[in-house]
């Protein structure tokens, strides 16, 4: 797949309200170029110093670059974003230059470019996620180790909805439960689920190339003997009742599918759902109130709700 690199010079303060316009226009992993970076040292725990080039740096301000799948939209997706960015202004937010420039990349500049900024992330309590290619030790004897090859398609776990999920799988998971996870993407939240205790996955995409990834991953962190993946769409024609059904999806996603997975859990199962806009989040609890669960936690990060629903 050929990418197109995105980057737009602007200003420390507009780093949040862009990343936020670069996310929701789809973008497949927001880097920030920030001079202040080069002289910062990296997360303690990992004691190391990024190898950063000062010539990909600007000497004030910082660049902003994003990674959008060259295809038929493509053009108008990026003057969504200009104009998106241009109407931070009404809001008092210093845009900078604003100096936006496209350029096309290929696949291996692209794995490249991102590999420099994908590092090991503390997720939760317990979870850590590295990417393969770094040689990672754990920090205690608890800790708990998920390795991911991202690939180009399913980003590298560490998005606030996955993250959210995670930590709400680490606080209601218990040991030998069965889950379902619903669009398993590169299988990050099944494989959380193994290494938290569950007895066995069943994970569904609608996407064949995500049930690859899961299977790959799976694997790659030798649990692949207890995670049953499989391309379904959502929980169609799926007939049995688990303990946890855990979803990182869009709200208007979820939607389509809370009275299934109401159907799917056994009684006083948990229905973790991720993936929803603080926009969206009354009308994500609202149908799941419909559907007969209560729900029993709401969390946040950045503009991202996860909602922990009981079967009642
Ligand atoms: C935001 S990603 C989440 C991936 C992963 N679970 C995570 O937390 O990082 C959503 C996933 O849902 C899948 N998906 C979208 N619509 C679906 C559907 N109707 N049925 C099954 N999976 C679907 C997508 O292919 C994608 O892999």
């Amino acid at each position: 797949m050929k990418w197109s690199e995105l980057c737009i010079h602007t200003t420390n303060e507009a780093i949040e309200p862009i990343s936020n316009i670069l996310h929701e226009a789809g973008a497949s992993g927001v880097v920030i170029e920030d001079p202040n970076d080069l002289i910062k040292e990296r997360e303690s725990v990992f004691g190391e110093i990024y190898e950063l080039d000062p010539n990909d740096y600007p000497e004030d301000g910082v660049y902003i670059k994003a990674y959008l799948a060259m295809n038929s939209f493509l053009g108008e997706t990026v003057n969504e974003i200009k104009q998106a960015v241009n109407n931070l202004l009404i809001y008092d937010i210093d845009i900078g230059s604003n100096e936006i420039t496209l350029s096309e990349i290929n696949e291996e500049e692209w794995a490249t470019a991102w590999k420099k900024y994908y590092k090991p992330v503390k997720i939760s309590e317990r979870v850590t996620i590295t990417p393969t290619w770094e040689d990672y030790k754990p920090v205690s004897s608890d800790e708990l180790i998920i390795e991911l090859d991202p690939g180009m398609a399913f980003g590298t776990g560490t998005h606030p909805t996955t993250v959210l999920s995670i930590q709400a799988l680490e606080r209601y998971l218990t040991k030998d439960q069965t889950i379902i996870d619903v669009g398993s993407g590169s299988g990050v939240l099944s494989i959380a689920s193994i290494l938290l205790g569950a007895k066995e996955v069943f994970a569904y995409d609608l996407d064949e190339i995500a049930v690859k990834s899961t299977i790959l991953n799976a694997k790659l962190n030798k649990v692949e003997d207890k995670i049953y993946a499989k391309q379904n769409n959502l929980l169609t024609n799926v007939n049995q009742q688990v303990d946890v059904i855990v979803s990182n999806i869009l709200a208007e996603i979820i939607m389509r599918f809370e009275k299934d997975a109401y159907n799917c859990l056994k009684p006083g199962g948990l229905f973790i759902t991720s993936g929803i806009i603080q926009a969206k989040k009354q009308q994500v609890k609202d149908a799941l109130a419909a559907a007969g669960f209560e729900i029993i936690e709401l969390t946040q990060m950045e503009d991202w709700i996860a909602i922990i629903a009981k079967k009642m």
